[in-house]
């Protein structure tokens, strides 16, 4: 489904509808050391918190599109088992975000509730990081593909972890080493389903909130639109939102909370939600999949140094809370409204790398 080929069986993206201009950047340029390719990764990651990662060209790019395409056939797969046959493996907030999530369980911005149906694979549980969960059969029978789905999409966004270590004056292996793939953490695979409705379609219908990803980086996998992007400056009224448009053998990198965090907010996580797919796709399932990597559970949030990320201000303090600690402090001061998820980071830095 991510792949030309997948887009071609879908109804075209229309061309009324507003679109932001998120660069794509060649993982095939940055692999031969390009320098004015990571400079235009860094910038979109300050400007936009967003960028497409075109992988055609990269035997590891081309290599992780494969097992994307069967991941979307596994979410199908899955989601078809049914919300009373899922609802056994029901995810269980606040203490596990593993598991299923039927649609409507989450409020949307306008006080309504949301239209997705999620499966949240642990990558702990799937390369043994962790005592193994339980899942549906259609996931179970496949540990291997998802095993290597995640083994692939660690290698990717490594190698774009590598650029944005490079751009913040950071020793290599930086941004990676603090999210091991080995080691425990909240990293998770999302496989986001949303039916398409019967009758008029309500194009403003909110099917995902808006939020920020709260871990160091996300890879998404769609081919019909619906993602939208609140640009920077620009104030939360529904005209403002503009969509961005899935680009065919692409993954769309994004930003996330912790990355801030630790760059002192050089770099920019941006408010996104998910709306009816525009035109004609709205008649169709609308699947996506959100590799979300989170740092280490034990690891530190504390503002990295370097030439480039400015030092605290006086009066700042140090975070002193672990990751699992700051996630935890962030989801409730969020349930308690006294924090509404907004576009963070995106300061000049320091000195240019
Ligand atoms: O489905 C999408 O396009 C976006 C999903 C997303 O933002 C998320 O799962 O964090
Ligand atoms: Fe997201």
């Amino acid at each position: 489904m991510a792949t030309a080929r997948s887009f071609a069986r879908y109804p075209d993206f229309p061309s009324s509808v507003p679109i932001a201009t998120i660069p794509v950047v060649s993982l095939q340029k940055l692999q031969s050391g390009d320098e004015d390719e990571s400079k235009r990764l860094f910038q979109a990651s300050r400007e936009y918190g967003f960028f497409s990662l075109s992988l055609s060209g990269s035997a590891k790019g081309e290599e992780l599109l494969l097992d994307v395409e069967k991941m979307f056939d596994l979410t199908e797969s899955t989601m078809n088992l049914g919300s009373d046959i899922l609802d056994l493996y029901a995810y269980k907030p606040p203490h596990s975000l593993f598991g299923y999530k039927r649609s409507g369980l989450l409020k949307t911005d306008d006080g309504k509730v949301d239209d997705m149906a999620m499966y949240n694979l642990g990558q702990d549980d799937i390369m043994g990081n962790t005592g193994r969960r339980s899942n549906p059969e259609t996931l179970e029978s496949e540990r291997e593909t998802c095993r290597t789905f995640f083994d692939h999409a660690y290698g990717v966004v490594s190698i774009a972890l590598a650029e944005l270590d490079k751009n913040l004056g950071l020793s290599p292996g930086t941004l990676a080493g603090l999210c091991p793939l080995d080691k425990s953490s909240e990293t998770q695979l999302r496989m986001l389903r949303s039916e398409p409705k019967a009758g008029v379609i309500d194009y403003r219908r909110i099917t995902l909130g808006g939020h920020t990803d709260i871990g160091a980086i996300t890879l998404l996998f769609h081919t019909t639109g619906g993602l939208q992007i609140l640009p920077a400056g620009s104030s939360n009224v529904p005209e403002n939102w503009q969509y961005i448009r899935p680009q065919p053998n692409c993954a769309l990198i994004n930003i996330g909370d912790t990355l801030v965090e630790w760059s002192g907010g050089v770099l920019r996580s941006s408010l996104h939600r998910v709306v009816a797919a525009p035109g004609k796709q709205a008649k169709v399932p609308r699947q996506s999949l959100a590799y979300l990597l989170r740092p280490e559970r034990s690891g530190s949030m504390r503002r990295l140094k370097s030439k480039v990320i400015p030092e605290l201000d006086d009066g700042e303090e140090e975070e002193a809370r672990t990751v699992d600690e700051w996630a935890a402090w962030r989801a409730r001061q969020v349930m308690n409204g006294e924090l509404k998820p907004e576009t963070r980071g995106g300061i000049p830095t320091k000195t240019i790398a």
